[in-house]
């Protein structure tokens, strides 16, 4: 096949597959903002209603940032209801505020009207009293100031710049990085060839890298195009980055650092602050980690040889803006907008020569995967790109920034959850496909792991990593009651248990969630109620609440145990098994759920959501469910259960627990 015809197969091939997902995630999230109306919004947290403009002013871009308050006409607080709002969101801005606004869905182009009564934005900032969003139009009229409502929807822009890259690379692939290219499309095998110059004398920065973290650095910086290093939960996959980083850099090689979420990304770039070397994040400041705002292009462009300018313009931006709301002449309007387009076209122009200015000074680039393809770093280009959390992200995602690069390092754990996407068949991320295709020569296992007890890392090592994953041992045998504030107690001197309700207490009747937004989720109010007890007995023993976390596969289990320890005044971090991949806790509380005749363990029984849950936690992991619902479901199920009957003490559900 032609080098002309592969790419096109290649990228039409994805091009489908990104639109397939993206129909599914609108259509969802639309049919919910259909079906429910805005209080029921509001209360699950996916809508804020009679809200006011508070203020509005110029941000990153000339972009139009409004903030919205609670309205006090409707509300004697001014602090904004319980929300899920974070930055990063794409908001549908209602005005008028009724509930026809926001069924009709309006898709907000160049071309709408300034009095379209619905546009979208970006919230950039959220806070107790106030929420803040970045306008996409930035010929808009500022909206009305009152009787406004927010509603969460699909990020579309992520999908069009996944389609932006497929299309790009049909057009504009150059020669020089098709290597890479068909290393990583499959139709070349891999040269594992290692650079004599990359790594003879190589004296290693961080002198406490174990074996397995040593030789995957080494090999990361000899490979001429792909290494994947594979780091189970805890093994040190960032202190390894960290360490292939500076290497790299003190070769003189440029380098693009992304990741599949904002924490992975300022993660490693806290761990490389200290080291004096020139670099950026690129990235909504709100969406950033406070260490790392120093370094943020944000931040640092307004230092740059145009800083001043471009600040004077913004605030001359920002009065204009602010006339517009006093002023009910719509000549006078049009006039202010006349001049504010021609101070947006200064603003441009001087923050662009800037942030090219600072970004041609930087040996490292840090940003997420969807920030490679922002217009910032549309003519730059790196020698090698690095990608932390590769498995967790999407395949189209992952092309945004290898679309520059000659040399991929990917790190991830095919054996946690791979993207969240709703496909016919089991979605395989860049870095599972890429194991398949190339084998374990392209790839690095780091065999330590420094978090779990040897018990907790028992289970997942023997399933998922053939036995292969060690605990450090300094980790391998603590347990709670070795936290200097922990007392000893029988639920504080063991790693495993596990409450069995043995088919005893069955899972929640779907007829019984009413309204609610989770009526198509899974709950088990006994669960819910052992899981409290457990808690207040761990907090009896001395435990803090942020050791512990509460893991679930069901957001209906997570909003009824929520309510359930607030009325016991605890506040405990808990969520669904998705959305905790990545972290750690001292303890971690695992209701199954599901408990039922017809032993059907539904969302539970992907094997890698177990995998995430019972990886979490350092010294104790507490497990309550119904080992017969769970058992007789498979082979995989059988042998955890196995497990945990013979390693885990068993707990009985006393009658005291349930109330
Ligand atoms: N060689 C080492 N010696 C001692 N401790 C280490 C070593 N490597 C990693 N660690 C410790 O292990 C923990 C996990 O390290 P790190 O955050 O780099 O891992 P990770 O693989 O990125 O984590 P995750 O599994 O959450 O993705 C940290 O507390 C780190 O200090």
């Amino acid at each position: 096949m032609s080098e002309e015809a592969w790419i096109e197969e290649y990228s039409e091939k994805e091009l489908k597959f990104i639109e397939e997902i993206q129909k599914i995630e609108i259509e969802e999230a639309e049919a919910v903002l259909k079906k429910y109306p805005l209080p029921t919004l509001q209360k699950n947290g996916i809508a804020l209603v009679n809200l006011r403009l508070s203020s509005i002013r110029t941000g990153f871009g000339g972009k139009t940032v409004i903030e919205l308050e609670r309205d006090p006409a409707f509300s004697n607080s001014d602090t904004l209801p319980a929300n899920s709002f974070s930055p990063g969101d794409v908001v549908r801005l209602n005005q008028g505020g009724g509930k026809s606004d926001i069924r009709a869905s309006k898709s907000v182009g160049k071309n709408s009207k300034q009095t379209d009564p619905s546009t979208e934005g970006v919230i950039t900032r959220v806070q107790e009293k106030s929420v803040s969003i970045a306008l996409n139009l930035e010929e808009d009229a500022p909206p009305m100031a009152e009787g406004l409502s927010i509603v969460k929807l699909a990020n579309r822009i992520t999908y069009e710049r996944m389609k932006d890259t497929m299309i790009e690379w049909r057009k504009n692939l150059p020669q020089y990085r098709m290597p890479l290219f068909y290393t990583l499309t499959g139709k070349k095998e891999a040269n594992t060839n290692l650079a004599e110059d990359m790594i003879n004398e190589l004296t290693f920065y961080n002198n406490e890298l174990n074996d397995s973290q040593k030789k995957a650095v080494r090999f990361s910086l000899g490979v001429q195009e792909l290494a994947l290093i594979h780091g189970p939960p805890g093994t040190g996959k960032t202190h390894t980055l960290v360490e292939v980083i500076r290497q790299l850099v003190a070769k003189g090689k440029r380098v693009l650092v992304c990741g599949a979420s904002n924490l992975s990304v300022d993660n490693i770039v806290d761990r490389i602050s200290h080291y004096g070397i020139p670099m950026v994040r690129l990235g909504h400041p709100a969406r950033l980690l406070p260490s790392v705002l120093n370094h943020s292009l944000d931040v640092i462009s307004r230092s740059g040889d145009f800083g001043e300018v471009v600040n004077g313009i913004s605030e001359d931006i920002d009065t204009e803006l602010n006339k517009i709301r006093k002023t009910k002449s719509g000549k006078e309007r049009r006039e202010i907008y006349k001049h504010v387009r021609e101070l947006r076209k200064d603003y441009r122009r001087y923050e662009a020569q800037n942030v090219s200015g600072c970004l041609r000074k930087s040996s490292i680039v840090f940003c997420t995967l969807h920030g490679a393809g922002s217009r910032q770093l549309r003519n730059e280009t790196f020698d090698v790109v690095i990608i932390d959390e590769a498995s967790q992200a999407l395949e189209a995602q992952c092309w945004i920034p290898l679309l520059g690069a000659k040399k991929a390092i990917l790190a991830g754990d095919h054996m946690q959850l791979s993207p969240n996407v709703q496909t016919k068949k089991p979605y395989l991320s860049m870095f599972e496909r890429l194991l398949k295709i190339q084998g374990d020569k392209v790839k690095c296992f780091l065999n330590v792991q420094y978090r779990m007890h040897e018990l907790i890392n028992k289970f997942p090592s023997d399933t998922f990593y053939d036995g292969k994953l060690i605990p450090a041992p300094e980790v391998a045998k603590r347990v709670l009651m070795d936290l200097p504030y922990v007392e000893e107690t029988e639920l504080t001197d063991a790693p495993i248990y596990f409450y069995d309700t043995d088919g005893n207490y069955q899972e929640d009747d779907p007829k019984d969630m009413g309204t609610s937004l989770y009526r198509d989720s899974k709950s088990n109010k006994w669960e819910a109620q052992i899981v409290c007890h457990h808690v207040t007995e761990l907090l009896g023993a001395g435990l803090k609440e942020e050791d512990m976390a509460i893991v679930t596969p069901y957001n209906a289990q997570v909003a009824l145990i929520r309510s359930m320890l607030k009325l016991r005044g605890i506040e405990i971090e808990m969520g669904s098994v998705d959305r905790v991949q990545g972290r750690e806790k001292e303890a971690i509380i695992f209701s199954l759920v599901r408990s039922n005749d017809f032993r059907e363990v539904g969302f539970l029984a992907e094997k890698k959501r177990l995998n995430v849950a019972i990886t979490r936690p350092k010294r104790h992991l507490c497990v309550v469910g119904d080992g017969n619902t769970v058992k007789w479901t498979s082979d995989f199920f059988q042998r955890w259960m196995n497990f945990l009957e013979g390693e885990a003490i068993v707990l009985e559900v006393e009658p005291s627990i349930l109330e």
